[in-house]
């Protein structure tokens, strides 16, 4: 195939503020300097780079550079479901980010510096990484997404529609975040909530928030789901029951420190399949972009998709999965990834 070699990057002018358009030229020398010459194209609306994955598929390209946030590798993830030229895994998908949150590229180690996440690409390190597969609905719809990192269900939710409301209206700037979760906090009210993991009933209570976790990050650094593994087949899924805007400001830190388990209100629970239904009925937002509302049903599709990780996520990962079979308390479904492919 003519293209299989050659890398295609999808572009999110408005990532980051932004970043995408200004920052290309940039990107795109440091690309060149290290032998990378990639097609490219920018995303001209909201969906585009759904497409943009799946022409890029169809026209017989194997390699995909993001560069963009949370939002667009979601996008790009859900463009790989979506084109039925190829199995997913054979497509490698790397990640230059320049959004705001960022929160994928915590998870696989990749640097924001992007002469380092070059150097990720340069030395194609990658890993298959599980993808959940969700549907919600919305306008009465039942819709279906996939997750390359963590969906939030309830307050987390209520911040992200804030926060994207806000984007709408043209505001901008750092703290934009942090107000939206400050004003979430003073009006969110819990809900009652039921929640099934593989079928059996954990949850029947009000809830405050519910965090489905194959990565570790969401909300621009916040901790949700601090122990998920991308690729032990399971979700991570950390139910934080009632709470009141006093006990949430008080306990804020811990959303970010990765001790969000001390907190008495706190579950953790794993499995392959969730289903969640609330009344009244919440919303719920995927990596970051606001989707619908409940009920919501949780799906893991195994090591789905390959992506460039850095070679210290690859460090890291060879340790745990020593760790955990000198304990001999191997949780998941199956075996790790092979240490390291070259692209
Ligand atoms: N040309 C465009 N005009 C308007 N919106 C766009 C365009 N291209 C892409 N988008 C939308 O931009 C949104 C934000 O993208 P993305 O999430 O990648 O950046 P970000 O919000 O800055 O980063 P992060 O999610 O990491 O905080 C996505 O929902 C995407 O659909």
């Amino acid at each position: 195939m003519e293209n299989a070699d050659k890398w295609f990057a999808i572009v999110n002018p408005v990532a980051g503020s932004g970043r995408g358009l200004a920052d290309w030229p940039q990107i795109s020398k440091l690309l060149r300097d290290n032998h990378i010459v990639p097609e490219y194209a920018f995303t001209e609306r909201k969906y585009h780079a759904i497409e943009l994955a799946v022409e890029a598929v169809n026209n017989g390209f194997r390699k995909l550079i993001v560069v963009g946030g949370d939002g667009t590798i979601h996008e790009a993830v859900n463009g790989l479901f979506i084109q039925k030229a190829v199995p997913t895994q054979d497509v490698l998908l790397s990640v230059i980010a320049v959004g705001t949150g960022n929160d994928w590229i915590r998870m696989f180690g990749i640097p924001r510096k992007y002469s380092e996440a070059i150097r990720a690409i340069v030395e194609g390190h990658s890993f298959l990484q599980d993808v959940g597969m969700i549907s919600y609905y919305q306008s009465s719809y039942r819709q279906t997404r996939y997750m390359a990192n963590v969906a939030g269900v309830g307050f987390d939710a209520a911040v992200n529609r804030r926060y994207n409301h806000l984007k709408e209206e043209g505001k901008r700037g750092k703290w934009l975040y942090l107000w939206s979760t400050l004003k979430a906090i003073m009006r969110y009210n819990s809900t009652g909530v039921k929640v099934y993991v593989d079928d059996q009933l954990v949850v029947n209570d009000l809830v405050y928030s519910a965090t489905i976790g194959i990565g570790k990050y969401n909300g621009g650094g916040m901790l949700q789901t601090p122990d998920a593994v991308a690729d032990d087949g399971l979700f991570d899924l950390t139910v934080i029951r009632r709470m009141n805007p006093l006990q949430v400001l008080y306990n804020f830190k811990v959303l970010f420190n990765g001790r969000i388990y001390r907190l008495h209100s706190t579950s953790l629970n794993r499995g392959r399949k969730i289903h969640i239904e609330s009344s009244p009925e919440i919303a719920i937002e995927v990596d970051g972009e606001a989707l619908g509302y409940s009920p919501f049903e949780f799906e893991v599709i195994d090591r789905a998709v390959r992506v460039v990780v850095s070679e210290k996520f690859m460090r890291e990962e060879a340790a745990r999965l020593q760790a955990v079979s000198a304990a001999g308390t191997e949780t998941s479904l199956q075996t790790g990834n092979t240490p390291t492919v070259r692209s």
